[in-house]
């Protein structure tokens, strides 16, 4: 199972996106500044746009899922439980797993930005694509409610996960990072060597790699725990 780009190019007004490599299985986390063109680029591997030239070829691939940056946008029924039917989930597990039980009948234009996010990425979760994208899906959340996302992507145990996030302090365990700069993808590669080539890494594991420890991943318990280790 894979996604390849091959010398992706597309261009809006001034904005040019360029990018090549290979998404196999695990999680990725596409990271970069507002503005570099990680939506773009979400965009264009779920093929809802096309580039100018180049190609997304999927490989082995038979469900995919977006998760837009704005989640009012997948909002199609009026009520919460007819929402988990429309993905063709029991309403009840979905509002457990949503952290919204008790909510079924509400509008689910009722709910905060947050909640709606939360309840649209369980729904993504337990749909279990192959192949599961998903625009900064932190974004609108708070501290508890991120961490607990990170727990649910962290949680598939198979299949291809991609993040565009600018997020910079709650972090799920990644297998591979690429980094997003005005428009231009870069491979950093696996998880751990690709972490001190990462120039936009959080500020917890710059402060780590300055202090020689080497992090097994990029969340800030391992961070913590090669600063513990290094000080022995
Ligand atoms: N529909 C559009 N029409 C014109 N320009 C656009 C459109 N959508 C995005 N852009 C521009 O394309 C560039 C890349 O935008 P994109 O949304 O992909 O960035 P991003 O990295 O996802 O930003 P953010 O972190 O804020 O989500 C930006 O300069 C943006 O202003």
């Amino acid at each position: 199972m894979r996604v390849d780009l091959e010398d992706l190019l597309f261009s809006r007004g001034r904005f040019s996106l360029r990018g090549s490599g290979t998404f196999g299985e695990g999680v990725h986390l596409v990271s970069g500044p507002v503005g570099s063109g990680k939506s773009t680029l979400a965009l264009l591997l779920a093929e809802i746009l096309r580039p100018e030239s180049g190609a997304v070829r999927r490989h082995g691939i038979s469900s995919a899922l977006l998760l837009l940056q704005f989640p009012e946008y997948h909002i199609t029924c009026p009520t919460i439980a007819e929402e988990a039917g429309s993905w063709g989930l029991d309403p009840d597990e979905l509002l457990v797993r949503a952290d919204l039980a008790g909510r079924g009948d509400d509008d689910p234009f009722h709910l905060s930005r947050g909640e709606l996010k939360r309840l649209i990425l369980a729904c993504m979760i337990m749909r279990n694509p192959d192949l599961l994208m998903l625009d900064e899906p932190f974004s609108s959340l708070d501290c508890a409610a991120k961490r607990r996302a990170c727990s649910m992507i962290e949680g598939r145990s198979e299949g291809i996960t991609i993040i565009f996030s600018h997020e910079r302090a709650v972090l799920p365990r990644v297998d591979a990072l690429w980094e997003m700069e005005g428009g231009t993808l870069r491979a950093l590669g696996s998880v751990p060597r690709a972490i001190p080539r990462w120039r936009h890494a959080p500020p917890y594991l710059t402060y780590a790699l300055e202090r020689g420890a080497r992090p097994e991943n990029i969340r800030l318990q391992d961070a913590r725990e090669a600063i513990c280790r290094t000080q022995g």
